[in-house]
């Protein structure tokens, strides 16, 4: 894919950059806990204003669907770039109209400005070419940088470079020229590992995966789906019952292309989603109707142990239970160790990716020990499945 960079960018000087970043970073008690994402982007951020322009950030925050839902805000996550930047970074209560204009308005040459949840207006999902031309207004040019919300065609991701001249940011394209080197051409066998929350906009893409992989575990809520489509009664767990068609329509393609499915064992239950939760590990058929799965079981741990020394390559998205808790990190942590020892013994090419993946890596003191740490989850096994991404494409030269 061709596409203008920064190398592209001279005389930007006193000019209006608007740059998309994906600031859509773990938290804890209102301070980021993970802040590879930041950090990740802090190289184009340095390089803009060193060569002088007025450095926009453009970001989402959650999925606050178009409302303006103060636990999505923006505004905590400015004092942590800043304080990593090492210079300040403003911040605006809105990311178009008078607010944003303003504060635009109001920038030197090489001052850094954050505007507020971009998905705050209903128009940002559904790139409404009205609200993308008000994001345009307060740029000269146009800079994506968030290769992880690549794979949504949103206003800020997608409708805003088609009416500004449109550039990569150094992420964008290191995660790019990354990708291609690790996984252009995987040593089988290549097992994947999809776990996580957001079970509703990851499955689909779970039907093309299973024909590129040998293997794929799967954990977490995207477990507890399954287990239900299966008729296993999982209790209050986070699940989407409504899926059943769509997993099953994945287990026949995993079929038809020789892909090992490879479920759940077993479960870690609790009633309550708090640290040091009382707990006890059941089997499928005995999970309480009023406990939550939280993590997979012993059993579990090491079956997908076992198929992490079997591969030779690795593609990882969505922790496999709530590593947040403890000891609900266990399964987690223990796969995370277990690749990062093969990866380092030479026989294991691993990648991982996504914001909570990257921070349960973190976590587990595994991630410096994988061959590659994506910053991108959903958008990386889109990728992996060989789509286009709406927000790599927009920037087509
Ligand atoms: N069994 C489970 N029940 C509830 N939440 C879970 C479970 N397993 C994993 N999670 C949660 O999934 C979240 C990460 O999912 P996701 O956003 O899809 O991953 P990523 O950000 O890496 O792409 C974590 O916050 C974790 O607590
Ligand atoms: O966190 C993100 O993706 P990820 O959880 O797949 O890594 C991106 O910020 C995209 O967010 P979205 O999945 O709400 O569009």
């Amino acid at each position: 894919m061709a596409f203008k960079t920064l190398d592209d960018l001279t005389d930007i000087a006193g000019k209006r950059v608007l740059v998309r970043v994906d600031l859509n970073v773990p938290m804890d008690g209102g301070n980021v806990s993970d802040a590879t994402r930041i950090e990740r982007v802090l190289p184009t951020i340095r390089e803009l204003f060193d060569k002088k322009a007025k450095v926009i950030l453009l970001a989402h925050f959650g999925r606050p669907k178009g409302e303006r839902v103060p636990e999505m805000s923006l505004a905590p996550v400015a004092p942590a770039v800043s304080s990593l930047l090492g210079r300040p970074v403003a911040f605006a209560g809105d990311c178009i109209g008078q607010a944003a204009s303003g504060a635009v308005a109001a920038m030197a040459e090489g001052d850094v400005l954050l505007l507020e949840n971009t998905r705050y207006h209903k128009g940002e999902e559904k790139n409404d070419p009205d609200f993308a031309r008000a994001l345009a207004e307060n740029g000269d040019i146009y800079v994506n940088d968030a290769f992880s919300a690549a794979h949504r065609a949103h206003g800020s991701t997608e409708g805003i470079a088609r009416l500004l001249p449109a550039y990569a940011g150094r992420t964008m394209q290191a995660e790019l020229e990354a990708l291609v080197s690790a996984l252009g051409q995987p040593v089988r066998p290549v097992l994947a590992v999809v776990g996580g929350a957001k079970v509703s906009s990851k499955i689909d893409l779970l039907e093309n995966l299973v024909s590129r992989v040998d293997m794929l575990v799967i954990g977490g809520g995207m477990a507890n789906t399954f287990l239900a489509a299966k008729g296993i009664d999982v209790g209050k767990s986070l699940c989407e019952h409504d899926l059943a068609d769509t997993v099953n329509k994945i287990m026949a393609a995993a079929e038809k292309s020789g892909c090992e499915i490879v479920l759940p064992e077993d479960a870690v239950v609790a009633r309550e989603f708090k640290a040091g939760a009382a707990n006890e590990t059941v089997a499928l058929d005995a999970i309480p109707a009023d406990a939550m799965i939280l993590d997979v079981g012993a059993a579990s741990i090491e079956a997908v142990k076992a198929r992490i020394d079997t591969a030779r390559t690795l593609v990882w998205n969505g922790p496999l239970g709530a590593f947040e808790i403890e000891p609900f990190d266990r399964a987690t942590v223990a796969a995370a160790k277990h690749a990062a020892e093969n990866t380092r013994a030479g026989k294991l090419n691993s990648v991982a990716g996504g914001g909570d993946t990257v921070a349960a890596l973190n976590h587990a003191g595994a991630a410096d020990d994988f061959s590659y740490v994506s910053t991108a989850g959903g958008a990386f096994l889109e990728w992996l499945e060989g789509k286009d991404l709406p927000g790599v494409t927009a920037l087509g030269a």
